[in-house]
């Protein structure tokens, strides 16, 4: 087994960790069978490999995709490696010295898992399904309906005041919704609800608002300032809303050097409320040890879009938690909901015959108030979130804010890139202020930059981030807009980069952007505005791993929006090309959407929706 795990990895079809990893676990079962210790081997190596493709295990029910065409075993048959029969094997694991409590390796539910990651499984589900508070309380109708005034049809089902109510009475909660359907408002109008409760109690809440990355915590506290800027509540309530976001690193406090943080079950976090918001960028062994951390007091809230890509790393933790939505409320949430909220939620809505604790703690956003009917964007979202290839093509010519071109209409391209960059580029020509105000100069540097951007799916290739970043180079150099001189090396006036690499001490972050700028003395900086609003410069020799940022990957925008995105997909198939990167990136347009690609590029994406190995559904659903 190992010889043929060698051979594997000398291919580059799995990784070197994912065969040390079964070269350790063949040592350590060498008091097994012979045919136990090449199963578990074999089990280590690909349990090892699921991780890196996302998997939180090795699920058994599915080994055929390891031999299927692009798959690390394609060429090789199941039946001819030297295994044990297959319908031995659970039996082979059971009796395994390397698998069971304690051990590096478990085998449960026909999955196998590498101890670590049954761990952390098992702890979210216990910790995330805790059951709502199902009382009726006509205090909180009241200040429901206070705080969402019906306006236009009162016999729609108003799935932000239901998704408040449910927020307001289960510890731990769970809010979906496509962009623009008011997860920010409907978080900011809770929040105020919980703050006004415990006024009434004279105690004071601490509220925290979290985010995966810098800049989605950035986003966060804009939109929670834009939400409380629109909302009339009183003074007292506004000022005790934070304004301020930081990421979940900082909450949990990263110490430098090693993979742990301050904060877990023996150091519980002092917090009374948290939101986490973009929840689905959350992998598992992150999302265990924020709940590990969470005080048993403290109320959650997770906000996110449960059909964007899933977390980088191994998990799908929203998209798992929120496939509970499909199996509507139980009877007596359903009820108590509709007396909190006075929509008919027991009729008009599903309710489930097997009540299980999580599907009671979500709620979907159903309507965008950014997208309307006349919304491009909005229906393209939809057809393609629902893998309704057949749908997209008439949409093309109905709206004008999408549009589509081959892949070879590079003039086209180049004009988009040039009016999308020109104007920052030109913004940055223009005379410099001073003091303050070139700070203020800065900012508006760095938000008509992020106006406009240029999404791949991949990373190398012609289509991929290296070779667009430089084509946008030539084209932007060619017009004079930057000056690629040797002089300047890497460093011209105005190269926009994004750090790749977590930098505690210097307080950049993977996903920050940055513009290359000359300070008041013509010296070249990079300047960032970061989490805490404000404009910090870097000399170029001090920046952490970075990369030019004109294209970026959709994995890398999640969090981000742009007002006219261009997307690329490539002119193969390729793994990553999925309907949840093609939905992550028309999402990420809030005003016009170009894309260019080969339409059946397109259609193969849209069918292809991804499948996380995971437990979770089935812990959740044991509840
Ligand atoms: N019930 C409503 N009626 C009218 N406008 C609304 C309503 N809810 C939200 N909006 C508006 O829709 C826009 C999007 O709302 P919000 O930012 O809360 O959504 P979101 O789901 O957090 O969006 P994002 O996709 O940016 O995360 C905002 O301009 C907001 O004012």
């Amino acid at each position: 087994m190992l010889a043929l795990l060698n051979e594997l990895h000398r291919a580059n079809k799995i990784r070197p960790l994912d065969y040390y990893f079964a070269q350790l676990i063949n040592e350590l079962s060498q008091q097994d069978d012979d045919d136990t210790q090449a199963l578990a081997t074999f089990c280590a190596a690909f349990a090892s490999y699921e991780l890196g493709q996302g998997h939180v295990c090795f699920d058994l029910a599915h080994i055929d995709k390891l031999f299927a065409s692009g798959g690390p075993l394609q060429g090789y048959e199941l039946d001819k490696l030297a295994l044990p029969p297959r319908a031995s094997w659970p039996q082979h694991l059971a009796a395994s010295q390397v698998v069971g409590d304690g051990r590096p390796m478990q085998f449960e539910l026909g999955r196998v898992y590498l101890s670590r990651y049954q761990q952390f499984e098992q702890q979210v589900s216990q910790r995330l399904a805790v059951p709502a508070n199902i009382s009726n309380s006509a205090t909180l109708a009241s200040a429901l309906a206070e705080l969402f005034a019906e306006r236009g049809n009162s016999n729609e089902i108003n799935w932000q005041k239901v998704a408040a109510a449910v927020a307001a009475t289960s510890p731990i909660s769970v809010i979906s919704g496509g962009p623009g359907t008011g997860k920010t408002t409907t978080v900011t109008k809770l929040l105020a609800l919980l703050i006004m409760q415990a006024q009434q109690q004279e105690q004071s809440l601490d509220i925290r608002l979290v985010a995966p990355t810098g800049k989605a915590a950035a986003r966060l506290t804009a939109s929670i300032g834009g939400a409380l800027a629109s909302l009339k509540l009183s003074e007292q309530v506004t000022q005790a809303i934070p304004v301020q976001a930081s990421t979940i690193h900082r909450l949990l406090g990263v110490i430098p050097g090693r993979n742990e943080f301050r904060h877990h079950q023996e150091n519980l976090l002092h917090l009374d409320v948290l939101v986490v918001d973009e929840a689905s960028m959350v992998d598992l062994s992150l999302m265990a040890r924020l709940l590990a951390a969470l005080p048993a007091s403290a109320k959650l809230i997770l906000l996110g879009d449960k059909d964007q890509l899933a977390s980088v790393e191994a998990g799908s933790v929203l998209g798992d938690i929120c496939s509970f939505v499909e199996q509507g409320y139980s009877q007596g949430r359903a009820k108590q909901l509709a007396q909190l909220t006075g929509f008919d939620l027991v009729h008009h809505h599903k309710v489930s015959a097997a009540p299980c604790v999580m599907a009671d703690n979500i709620c979907q956003l159903q309507k965008s108030y950014r997208f309307n009917e006349n919304s491009g964007i909005g229906f393209l979202a939809r057809a393609v979130n629902v893998g309704r290839a057949e749908q997209i093509p008439p949409l093309w010519d109905k709206f004008a804010d999408i549009e589509l071109f081959a892949l070879d209409q590079q003039e086209q391209l180049k004009a988009m890139v040039l009016a999308g960059y020109g104007c920052y580029l030109e913004l940055l020509k223009q005379t410099s202020a001073t003091g303050a105000r070139f700070d203020e100069h800065v900012r508006q540097i760095l938000e008509s930059f992020n106006r406009f951007k240029l999404l791949v799916a991949l990373r190398e290739g012609s289509y991929g981030v290296a070779g667009l970043n430089e084509q946008v180079e030539n084209w932007l150099s060619e017009k004079n807009l930057i000056s690629l001189n040797q002089d300047n090396g890497p460093w011209y006036i105005g190269r926009p980069v994004m750090i790749s690499q977590n930098d505690h001490q210097a307080g950049l972050f993977n996903g920050d952007i940055g513009v290359c700028l000359a300070n008041e003395s013509g010296d070249k900086r990079i300047y960032f505005e970061l989490a805490d609003g404000k404009v910090h410069h870097f000399l170029p020799s001090r920046l952490p791993t970075h990369q030019t940022v004109f294209a970026m990957t959709v994995h890398k925008s999640q969090g981000s929006e742009f007002d006219h995105t261009v997307m690329m997909l490539p002119e193969a198939m390729n793994p990553v090309l999925t309907r949840e990167l093609v939905y992550t990136g028309i999402t990420r347009a809030k005003k016009k959407l170009s894309l260019f690609a080969p339409v059946h590029i397109l259609n193969q994406a849209v069918r292809q929706k991804t499948q996380r190995a995971s437990g979770l559904i089935e812990r959740l659903a044991a509840k």
